[in-house]
């Protein structure tokens, strides 16, 4: 049984005919859009756009029409995966390093749909190492004001390199342990100059669909 497309066949119920749709990243989303491309052979009509160059590849393969960001205007929905999710529907996301461009789209979402299997739910964030998007320029510098602030950043690596997200920038993923604010340390990360963004993903998911281990759905609606 694979939870991941339960939840994520589950979500991809919701894009209807005329829809714009935000497409995730990650091995869940991966789900979303291939059920996606399915029903676009099948005759649905969308246009998407991508939070990643993995994504945007995955959807052209399927035909699903992708437009570019500044032209598509304001997305109906974005199905996308999360690394933890609380019970406020607060997340960690940036586990694949697409965090900038997820957040990105999110923000310019009507609904924001995530979908993950059960292990994901937490009670509060922060075992999963905390992802910060970080410029080239002055990194260590960077760096060493995310070890100010007490985060235990640590450089994301590729082999023997310093990992590159799509925007050309570094991953601080910073061993948080437990995230007791999660509102007043996005906006904390998010004033260090050097910081792009980071993953914490504070009141944008609308509805939360987990697969539990029977394989049931766990689908919960923000009020
Ligand atoms: O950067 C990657 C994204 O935020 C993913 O959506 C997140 O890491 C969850 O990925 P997965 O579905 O592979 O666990």
């Amino acid at each position: 049984m694979n939870l991941k497309k339960i939840a994520a066949e589950r979500a991809a119920e919701y894009i209807k005919d005329g829809m714009k749709v935000g497409l995730g990243t990650g091995s869940t989303a991966y789900f979303a859009i291939c059920r996606l491309g399915e029903r676009v052979r099948d005759g649905l009509q969308i246009q998407a756009v991508a939070t990643s160059e993995a994504s945007d590849k995955l959807a052209r393969e399927w035909g699903i029409p992708i437009i570019p960001f500044d032209q598509i205007g304001r997305l109906d929905i974005t199905i996308d995966g999360a690394d933890e999710v609380d019970p406020d529907f607060n997340l960690i996301k940036g586990g694949g390093g697409a965090l900038l461009r997820e957040k990105i789209v999110a923000a310019n979402s009507d609904k924001l749909i995530i979908v993950a299997d059960g292990s994901k739910a937490v009670q509060q964030l922060g075992q999963f190492p905390l992802p910060v998007e970080v410029v080239p320029f002055a990194s260590e510098w960077t760096f060493q004001a995310l070890e100010n602030l007490g985060c235990r950043p640590k450089w994301r690596m590729n082999g023997d390199e310093r990992y590159l997200t799509d925007n050309g920038n570094l991953i601080a993923d910073c061993q948080m342990e437990a995230i007791e604010n999660a509102a007043e340390l996005n906006v904390k990360l998010n004033m260090l100059p050097g910081v792009v963004d980071n993953g914490l993903f504070v009141d944008m998911a609308d509805t939360v669909i987990l697969a539990k281990d029977d394989g049931s759905i766990d689908e919960r609606h923000r009020s």
